[in-house]
């Protein structure tokens, strides 16, 4: 039990359909990738999962209650690190990271440096956000997954703009989150090693030439 799933999700963008008919399960511990073209609504998906847009049909369920029934707490579930890394510019990195963290709870002076430590940017903690390369910005928006307590991480392109070295530790980081039961959805154009991963191709519940009504 205290799986998290979907039931025929559907997701409107505009006057478009994006995708249809899309079931998924994830236990504890257990991991999804998301693959599929540019458009197939793997962003889309995650929204729809973080409870940040309202699928067009379909339920999605924690437990097996309706995340619709109390938004509220499914977010205090959810870690969603999305495309834009949301570094902002005038803070330093060690600010930005307790600012995200605040939203939850406090966030204290040594786990914000093994946060930061972990993904190689403890020596940037006093410097502003804006000072930060694509790769440094987003490995603070990763180092906030360690920084707050969660069951849910939903990481949108995470390993774009990241090194080598740094693809691993994520996979690492994500590898002792799923030991402890957390669960984690991915959408990745690039390889990502998560051992007994459910890969989801959107390819599969798009279709575009019909219209909404003619869909649902
Ligand atoms: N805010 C929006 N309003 C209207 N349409 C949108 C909006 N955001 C996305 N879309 C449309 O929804 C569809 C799915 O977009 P989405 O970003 O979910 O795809 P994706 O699979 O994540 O793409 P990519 O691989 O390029 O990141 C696209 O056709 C896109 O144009």
């Amino acid at each position: 039990m205290n799986d998290f799933s979907g039931i025929g999700l559907a997701c409107r963008r505009g006057d478009r359909l994006v995708f249809r008919h899309l079931d998924f399960t994830l236990p504890a511990g257990g991991a999804l990738v998301l693959r599929g073209p540019n458009g197939s609504g793997k962003s889309s998906l995650l929204r729809l999962m973080a409870g940040l847009l309202p699928p067009a049909a379909g339920t999605l369920a924690w437990d097996g209650a309706p995340i619709a029934q109390d938004r509220e707490l499914h977010r205090e579930r959810v870690q969603y690190v999305g495309h834009l890394d949301a570094v902002k510019p005038a803070l330093t990195v060690r600010e930005n990271l307790r600012f995200w963290a605040g939203m939850r709870e406090a966030l204290d002076d040594q786990a914000a440096a093994e946060a930061l430590a972990r993904f190689g940017i403890a020596h940037l903690a006093d410097a502003p956000g804006r000072f930060l390369s694509a790769g440094q910005k987003r490995r603070l928006a990763l180092a906030r997954l360690l920084a707050t307590g969660s069951d849910l991480w939903l990481l949108d392109e995470p390993t774009v703009a990241l090194d080598v070295a740094t693809i691993a530790v994520l996979e690492d980081v994500i590898a002792g989150f799923r030991a402890q039961g957390g669960r984690v959805v991915v959408s990745t154009h690039s390889p990502i090693d998560l051992p007994g991963a459910v890969l989801l191709d959107m390819a599969g519940y798009a279709a575009p030439r019909l219209t909404a009504e003619e869909l649902l």
